[in-house]
């Protein structure tokens, strides 16, 4: 299973000040330095983190590993997928005013939109993934539409996971995995995924061939590193020891 990181939550931080640090890109090439096999950016309408300049800096110069574009069927995101050709685009259905992602498509509903933009990545040569709930029923339309992959939506999973009884999302997870698998469609899965909850789906849905995750790794981040901060910072506020 691939680990692609997802910079998001580094352009948010960079955001709220201004200037350039953290510095997006940087870190993006030294997730890869650290071994990640992937690195996924979510283009929001509203630029809260990733800008389309990140996107196209992201496109660029990350080349040794696979780039994934996540973003709506709004014609900005779609031309920026079309000069940047990242590896992957996952189109993601987004609720005007959403804080996060929180639904996959109803491919029945909306695949009369999501055809031509499939077909029209195909032809580019941008692998397509359309971001959906796990439901083994999905996997055949997503095929009858062109999808290359889906990516399941974590998110209830994640939730289920921590209120103690995951059974039952990881079940319907699994079940859709099944079912992309018999009509030939590969899957990713992602929102909400951390250290724990990754330990049972990768355990029981091996086949998932992508994982994207940003917002706990960023967590995590702080978790294991805030320590040393802090004493990297008492130590340059110390007096400095007379020779
Ligand atoms: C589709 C998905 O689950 C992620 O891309 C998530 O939407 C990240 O977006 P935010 O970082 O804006 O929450
Ligand atoms: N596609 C999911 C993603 O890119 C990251 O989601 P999250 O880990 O920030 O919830």
């Amino acid at each position: 299973m691939k680990l692609s990181v997802n910079v998001n939550k580094l352009a948010l931080i960079r955001n709220s000040r201004g200037g350039n640090a953290p510095d997006v890109l940087d870190f993006a090439r030294r997730i890869v330095g650290w071994g990640a096999h992937g690195i996924t950016v979510h283009p929001r309408a509203d630029q809260r983190h990733i800008t389309p300049d990140d996107a196209r800096a992201v496109a660029a110069q990350i080349t040794t590993v696979e780039t994934n574009f996540e973003g709506d069927l709004r014609e900005e995101f779609l031309d920026l997928v079309m000069t940047c050709r990242p590896t992957q685009c996952t189109l993601v259905p987004v609720t005007p005013g959403e804080i996060t992602s929180h639904r996959g498509w109803d491919v029945g509903r909306w695949g009369f939109l999501l055809e031509p933009v499939l077909r029209k990545l195909k032809e580019i040569g941008v692998r397509s993934s359309l971001f959906v709930e796990a439901d083994p029923k999905v996997m055949p339309q997503a095929a009858a539409i062109g999808a290359d992959r889906v990516e399941i939506y974590t998110g209830p999973y994640a939730q289920a996971f921590d209120a103690g009884d995951y059974r039952v999302e990881l079940d319907r997870i699994v079940a859709t995995v099944k079912a992309a698998q018999a009509v030939g469609v590969g899957v990713n899965a992602g929102h909400d995924l951390t250290v724990e909850n990754l330990g049972p789906l990768v355990q029981e849905a091996p086949e998932i061939l992508e994982v994207s995750i940003g917002h706990h790794l960023t967590v995590h981040a702080l978790e294991v590193g805030m320590e040393r901060s802090v004493k990297d910072y008492l130590q340059a506020v110390a007096p400095a020891k007379k020779p």
